[in-house]
């Protein structure tokens, strides 16, 4: 908003009305000042062409459940469409559940869009602190108008034309960072978090490349990079839920604590499932899926992990 005219758009009308009055999300991002410039609007989503209209991009900032519905909303818009959702839709049109740029293929085939992402918590985005993020999309103009609107002194845009890379490393590196804090709660030491990030990384690549993106992308920001960030920081609510599984704590109780989306808890069981349809071995993401199920208490994820049959590294 320093730099660019700014609207931030709510469904709710009482909310818009509350950071109208306050400056400030109370509830989402406390004690961070919403710039004098931003104008806060709310309206339906049928109305969102219209106020989009003249704009020169749009993001899309809600959990992966709100995308479908919000990509259909702006299917006519002439702008730049991009969004920060991390992960996989649950089931709705098919078997398996869709990533954001398959949504889109599905529900708005003539927009232009892309995703902005890479490991960046909002609480450290909005204080001004140092970040690195990558603008995807197969589209140049896309990748251009993010770059445009978000390359600043503090954060650092990278163009990736690797969109399903970019994707996929976004939602994977939820589920791994739910097995790393479930590591880190049982005090299982640093070897054995070096080992779940680095493995973690080797299923991630390989489910990545099975759904069409290219390898280097996983060595990058959205991959690595996010991965390292989710899986080792406490700001991570998909971490604080390993953690707090590791503590006794039901998964009802560990997402009721959060307050925010932890989007492995909803993507996970489609990450196993599309990698088993793909024949792609994610023994660390299906463990994941076990213990969020009840399958498997905390202690049995871990063993099942450690049981498995010597192989190579691959
Ligand atoms: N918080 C972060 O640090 C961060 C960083 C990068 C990416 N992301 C990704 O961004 C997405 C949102 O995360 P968050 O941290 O903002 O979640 P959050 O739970 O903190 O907030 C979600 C917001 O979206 C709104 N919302 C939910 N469904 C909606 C819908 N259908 N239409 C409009 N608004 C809707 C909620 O009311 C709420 O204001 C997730 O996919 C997450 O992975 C988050
Ligand atoms: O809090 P998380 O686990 O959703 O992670 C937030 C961001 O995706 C980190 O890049």
């Amino acid at each position: 908003a320093a730099r660019h005219q700014v609207s931030l758009w709510a469904r709710n009308p009482a909310q818009a009305a509350a950071l109208r009055s306050d400056r400030e999300n109370v509830r989402y991002l406390p004690g961070i000042a919403l710039p004098a410039s931003l104008a806060l609007l709310a309206s339906t989503p049928a109305e969102l062409p219209a106020l989009c209209a003249d704009a020169d991009l749009v993001v899309i900032a809600t959990p992966m459940a709100g995308l479908r519905g919000l990509l259909q909303a702006l299917r006519g818009c002439s702008a730049p469409v991009a969004w920060l959702c991390k992960g996989f839709e649950a089931p709705v049109s098919g078997p398996y559940g869709l990533l954001g740029h398959e949504i889109r293929a599905e529900v708005a085939p003539s927009l232009r869009a892309g995703a902005l992402s890479g490991p960046s918590f909002a609480l450290e985005v909005a204080r001004g602190q140092p970040t690195a993020l990558v603008a995807a999309s197969p589209q140049a103009p896309v990748r251009e108008a993010l770059v445009e609107a978000f390359h600043s002194p503090s954060v650092r845009v990278y163009a990736n034309d690797d969109l399903a890379g970019v994707e996929v490393g976004g939602a994977v590196k939820n589920v791994l960072a739910i097995a790393t804090g479930l590591c880190d709660g049982l005090d299982l030491g640093l070897n054995a978090r070096a080992a779940l990030i680095t493995r973690g990384l080797a299923e991630m690549t390989r489910l990545g490349l099975a759904l069409g993106a290219r390898a280097d992308t996983f060595m990058g920001l959205s991959g690595l990079g996010d991965l390292v960030l989710t899986a080792t920081g406490d700001l991570s609510r998909n971490r604080q839920v390993g953690l707090q599984l590791a503590c006794g704590k039901s998964l009802q109780q560990a997402v009721d604590s959060l307050g925010h989306v932890a989007e492995g808890v909803y993507c996970a069981r489609t990450v196993v499932q599309r990698a088993a349809h793909l024949g792609v071995e994610m023994p660390i993401s299906r463990a994941v899926v076990d213990l969020l199920d009840g399958r498997l208490q905390p202690r049995q994820a871990v063993a099942a992990l450690m049981g498995r049959d010597a192989t190579s590294e691959r």
